[in-house]
């Protein structure tokens, strides 16, 4: 169990049916001038997606459908001066420029999921101390096109955390950290559960296993990604 850090808000739901998010992190490092003065910073670009169904596979869509962006995040942004390369070198005219970015430039599946890209300064947060449950599994996910690698066997170290209606953290309740450290810590997912076990789906699984439980369960396989499931409101 963990785990470190200030308090987060997820984002909460959208509409009042069962609904997915997906987010993936890119990481920058950066100066710029702003009010006068010289900053930098490390940056992280957060690409947010979002969805009412998942595809076959189980994805809202491939994380790796976002290569794009963090290729041009890697060639325009990264070690340079941001007022040479954005119109709005502040927090908000980046986020603004490269949500803009990638509904221009991603592939039309991720495009027309994207929420937004958010932009934040600053070591990576984690959820506050005693929110947030690890796990430590291997899995490999059906339905993938050949040669894709989550198509091999491999392992992560998951952290799950919660959310109210509000989008506010919430700890994860008692009895799912206990079946979380019984069921799934240590094991082959593939084998340990009834599903393809994307991250959306162990999401949505989570929040199922309890019949009331926090509106929203997010589910984080690397460091860089998240999914997270918020149940219908009744
Ligand atoms: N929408 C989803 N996309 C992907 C999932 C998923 O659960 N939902 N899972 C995978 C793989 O399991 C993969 O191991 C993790 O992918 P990714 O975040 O791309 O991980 P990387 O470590 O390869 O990421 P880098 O940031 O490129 O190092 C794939 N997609």
């Amino acid at each position: 169990m963990n785990t470190s850090a200030t308090p987060t808000r997820v984002t909460p739901t959208i509409g009042v049916g069962a609904s997915w998010r997906i987010g993936k992190q890119f990481r920058f490092e950066a100066t710029r001038q702003l009010n006068g003065r010289a900053d930098g910073h490390s940056f992280t670009a957060e690409a947010v997606l979002g969805g009412l169904e998942l595809d076959p596979v189980g994805f809202v869509i491939d994380f790796g459908r976002l290569s794009a962006l963090r290729r041009h995040i890697d060639d325009r942004l990264d070690h340079q001066c941001l007022n040479d390369r954005v119109p709005d070198a502040s927090d908000e005219g980046l986020a603004a420029y490269l949500t803009d970015w990638a509904r221009t430039h991603l592939p039309d599946d991720a495009a027309e999921s994207l929420v937004d890209v958010r932009i934040r300064t600053g070591r990576r947060r984690g959820p506050a101390a005693g929110f947030a449950v690890e796990f430590e599994a291997a899995h490999h996910l059906e339905g993938l096109p050949a040669g894709h690698p989550c198509a091999r066997r491999h392992g992560h170290s998951y952290l799950v955390s919660a959310a109210d209606a509000d989008g506010c953290s919430v700890p994860v309740p008692e009895e799912l950290a206990w079946h979380i450290g019984k069921v799934l810590d240590g094991s082959v997912l593939n084998e340990s559960l009834d599903i393809n076990p994307t991250t959306e789906h162990l999401a949505r699984y989570l929040s199922n296993w309890m019949d009331r439980g926090p509106a929203t369960i997010r589910v984080s396989e690397t460091e860089s990604s998240w999914a997270q499931y918020t149940r219908s409101r009744s």
